[in-house]
């Protein structure tokens, strides 16, 4: 730029000034900065974690609680036959796995989110990310694992449970496998399914036999075992593009 066009201050004094309003940290063009950057940083932490499965369940499920034994034992359990844990990192039943991982030496990871009365990671977590967002979270808990585990929940983990038939039945995701662990906790839930929701016709029973219900922790670790070698990419096979 030359005469009247040259600007009066150059852009890195704009940048290196800091007078001036700050609302522009409030704007959606900064938002998506941040947003991008949680991206970032999940990839980047979780890129080399090799197999991993993401267990669900409720923040509220206390230490004396059989489902948290059984949440330490899913966690374990999936160490033993080479798979990272991947949790809410937060309390409950997530604490419960990451213990089971972590005191079985295997990687356990915690994904927290930002809430209002956050809890912070829970003491087993080795490997944490803290999201803002959780949209960005809940890539990380699809894109890194090979399959689901879902204990007791409520509302979240109901939401994260729907989200990943939801992505799986519309083929957004390679078809993973979804267990739900607590047969007399989730019984009731499929007895509805099947009673209103396949009679109504709004969903399909190809859509209800995405769902594995179990009370043994080998069953549940078995299926992943089986639908990881099934989905296990063939030596032969070329390096086919994928349609982003
Ligand atoms: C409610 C309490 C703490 C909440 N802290 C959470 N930290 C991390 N992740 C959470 C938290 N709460 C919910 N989640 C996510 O949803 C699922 C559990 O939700 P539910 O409604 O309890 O079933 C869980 O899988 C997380 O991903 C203090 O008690």
């Amino acid at each position: 730029m030359r005469r009247s066009k040259v600007p009066e201050e150059t852009t890195d004094q704009r940048l290196l000034d800091s007078t001036g309003s700050a609302d522009w940290v409030h704007t959606d063009p900064w938002r998506v900065m941040r947003i991008q950057s949680e991206f970032v940083e999940g990839f980047g932490a979780l890129a080399e974690l090799g197999p991993a499965v993401s267990v669900f369940g409720s923040a509220r499920t206390r230490e004396d609680d059989p489902t948290y034994e059984l949440g330490e034992r899913v966690g374990s359990a999936l160490v033993r036959a080479g798979y990272a844990v991947i949790t809410g990192g937060g309390p409950g039943a997530m604490e419960a796995a990451n213990k089971g991982a972590c005191e079985a030496g295997g990687a356990s990871v915690g994904l927290g989110i930002e809430l209002p009365f956050e809890t912070g990671l829970n003491r087993y977590v080795d490997l944490g990310v803290n999201f803002r967002y959780f949209f960005a979270r809940k890539t990380m808990f699809v894109k890194y694992a090979q399959g689901f585990i879902v204990l007791p929940g409520g509302f979240g983990t109901l939401d994260e449970l729907f989200e990943a038939i939801t992505l799986v039945q519309t083929q957004k995701v390679t078809s993973f496998p979804i267990i739900l662990m607590g047969t007399a906790y989730w019984q009731g839930l499929l007895d509805w399914l099947r009673s209103s929701a396949l009679t109504a016709g709004t969903v399909s029973a190809k859509d209800l036999a995405l769902i594995t219900l179990t009370d043994d922790v080998d069953e549940a670790v078995a299926a992943i075992v089986a639908s990881d070698q099934a989905h296990a990419p063939k030596a032969a096979e070329g390096s086919g593009t994928h349609p982003e």
